[in-house]
């Protein structure tokens, strides 16, 4: 008898123009129609892609970042199996509102306790204006969050216009570490 594909379910947020759109383009797709079963507005865009360690298919939440639309990303978080949030590390200005924003994810209700893997790609590390890993690590302070929930943090460095570092991403996501 035949089952249907379990689909593991991947979230991808971070504010809006962060690079999650064009982060997304390197993920390897299993269809090149995804729309197929699902429907993306431009708030949300869902793509079926293949995971490139265990070859298990997935599907991809890319929901958009502006603030109207963040309170909208509770509704995925009871079922994923991990988090990519993406960071503009170009945009200084922002990054108080990004730490804010993983502050309210560490200690939401529905994340708390789950202990999915939760990662921060530190994107547009190509940007003259970058502001750098270890740097990030500390403004966002990522050791506080990781006290704050059961979810396993990680923060990876990323180009969203190369797709550099989102393999290592998916490492993180499958638990190959
Ligand atoms: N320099 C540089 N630009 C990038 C990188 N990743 C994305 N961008 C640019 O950043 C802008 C915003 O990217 P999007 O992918 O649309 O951002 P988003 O996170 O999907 O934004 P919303 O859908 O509004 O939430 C675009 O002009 C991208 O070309 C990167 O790694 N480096
Ligand atoms: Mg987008």
């Amino acid at each position: 008898m035949n089952s249907k594909p379990h689909y593991r379910q991947l979230l991808l947020i971070g504010l809006d123009g962060s690079g999650k759109t064009t982060l997304i383009k390197h993920f390897k797709r299993i269809e090149e129609n995804s729309y197929e079963f699902y429907t993306s507005t431009p708030y949300i865009n869902i793509e079926k892609v293949t995971l490139p360690f265990s070859n298990l298919p997935c599907v991809v939440y890319d929901l958009s970042g502006q603030g109207r639309y963040r309170e909208g990303w509770s509704f995925f978080y009871p079922d994923v199996d991990g988090i990519f949030f993406v960071v503009d590390t170009s945009d200084r200005a922002r990054l108080s509102v990004v730490q804010e924003v993983l502050f309210e994810i560490a200690k939401h209700p529905l994340l708390r306790t789950r202990s999915i893997p939760f990662v921060v790609l530190a994107n547009k590390q190509d940007h003259p204006d970058r502001v750098e890993e270890d740097d990030i690590r500390k403004i966002l302070q990522v050791d506080l969050l990781k006290g704050m929930t059961q979810m396993q943090f990680y923060v990876k460095n990323t180009i969203g216009r190369t797709g550099q570092g989102v393999s290592e991403c998916f490492q993180m996501f499958e638990g190959r570490q």
